[in-house]
């Protein structure tokens, strides 16, 4: 394992082969739980990864930089025979959403920043899947990738995979009180003048009747949010990450940049008032302001739609204004992480008065939740900001659920916010439906 420019002088030998089977999650019944998930539906994505042939970590913003930015510039990859026409990756992981140390031990696992290149990498294509097999470069290496090709050929299964599990009753925890007084505590810093905009954030504590079953938990995700990026990343000792964000960070193709802002929320059946709401539009408008001025220096032509659209997902609505740029030569995929994250749809305005405020006053390890997680390579990559999400290890899950705070917000109002927001992962954990407080 290595940190600090790490693919420097490392070498990985791979091959691959194509399957007509459809569902790389499907895997899980001969290889087991992934080490990685990522799946879009609407987008036609779907990546899994087993094992790990390389992890880098970084304990620091400083070395997560230095560590991304080496995995999106080179890679050292011998190819037995024919190499795969467009490769996903293949580093997977995320980091942190702030710098500062883990104060959890189950964040401890995931430390700062995690990116793996898995054994094994199976992901959609037109006509089937593509399977991927990588080891390092060195003797044993070949065999070694030819035989976990082999093991895949032989038996992967052809069929889709389906939650097989029945409900789990869950019981669910938070402080409504301390979230309320809170967001009491960032609108009086608003009134002040000492801040425009604060992304403010609480856990839920999920107990489950029973552990959790994640492949199960994934199926779940992705048939109840085929809008969304499905995810999961696991990490030593049984903890797992996992989530379905709405929200991209950036897709970057060659000099292709796509980002978004996400931000405003209501109601499914209050979407009509959502797009007319001054509190959301300046919610909103303060993101689009950011992003547009973070990628300035980055990129020649930036556009952004004329006016938001909404997204409309199964719990909630948001406001979507799509961004697009055409990256300056030589402007990497780590640069372009850098220079949005953290955005105002999860941090504030200004920024690091916005960020300071939360490290006084949240009460909270956010650790991935709100990061950038994602693959990343040096042909591209796709991040994702880590929402709608849970740390998973046994029968516990912790949920993470945030709502923008600007002049205008009401506590209970963004109480109900997160409340909704919370549904998604609620279902796909406990398998049915789920009533919450209002
Ligand atoms: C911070 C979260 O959502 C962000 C993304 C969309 C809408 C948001 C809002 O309206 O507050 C948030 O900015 C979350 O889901 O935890």
């Amino acid at each position: 394992m290595t940190t600090h420019n790490p693919a420097k002088g490392q070498r990985w030998v791979a091959g691959m082969m194509t399957l007509a089977s459809a569902d790389p999650l499907a895997g899980a019944g001969l290889l087991g739980v992934p080490t990685l998930y990522w799946e879009q539906p609407l987008e036609q994505e779907a990546i899994a990864g087993w094992g790990e042939a390389a992890v880098m970590e970084a304990r620091s913003p400083t070395e997560a930089s230095e560590v991304l930015g080496s995995l999106s510039s080179h890679l050292e990859l011998r190819w037995l025979g024919e190499a795969p026409a467009r490769l996903p990756g293949p580093w997977f992981g995320g980091m942190r959403f702030a710098s500062t140390a883990p104060a959890d031990a189950d964040w401890k696992a995931l430390g700062f920043a995690r990116w793996t290149l898995p054994e094994l990498l199976v992901w959609r294509v037109a006509q089937g899947m593509a399977v991927a097999a990588f080891a390092p470069e060195a003797e044993g290496g070949e065999d070694l990738v030819r035989s976990r090709l082999e093991r895949v050929r032989a038996s992967f299964p052809a069929d889709y995979r389906h939650p097989r599990g029945a409900p789990v009753a869950l019981e669910l925890s938070s402080s409504r009180e301390g979230f309320e007084a809170r967001v009491e505590r960032a609108l009086e810093a608003i009134a002040a003048g000492r801040l425009q905009k604060v992304v403010m954030a609480r856990s839920v504590e999920a107990e489950g009747s029973r552990p959790f079953d994640v492949v199960d938990v994934l199926a779940r995700l992705r048939e109840q949010n085929p809008r969304c990026v499905t995810f999961l990343f696991r990490a030593p000792g049984d903890v797992a990450f996992l989530g379905a964000t709405p929200e991209t960070l950036c897709r970057v193709d060659g000099r292709v940049l796509e980002t978004e802002a996400l931000a405003g929320s209501a109601a499914p059946g209050q979407a009509d008032g959502l797009g007319a709401s001054d509190k959301d539009r300046r919610e909103h408008d303060s993101v689009v302001r950011y992003i547009l001025a973070a990628l300035r220096p980055l990129a020649d032509h930036v556009t952004a739609d004329q006016e938001p659209r909404l997204l409309t997902l199964k719990n909630v609505v948001h406001l979507r204004t799509g961004i697009r740029a055409e990256l300056r030569e030589g402007v990497t995929a780590s640069q372009v992480v850098a220079a949005l994250h953290p955005t105002p749809a999860v941090g504030g305005v200004p920024r690091d008065h916005s960020l300071g405020f939360l490290h006084e006053h949240e009460a909270l390890d956010r650790g991935w939740y709100a990061g950038p997680v994602g693959w990343i390579g040096p042909s591209g990559a796709h991040m994702a900001v880590a929402l709608r999400s849970a740390l998973v290890r046994g029968a516990h899950a912790r949920l993470f659920v945030g709502a923008g705070i600007v002049q205008g917000s009401s506590s209970a109002t963004e109480w109900r916010e997160t409340e909704m927001k919370s549904l998604a992962m609620l279902r796909a954990l406990g398998g049915g439906d789920v009533r919450r407080e209002s």
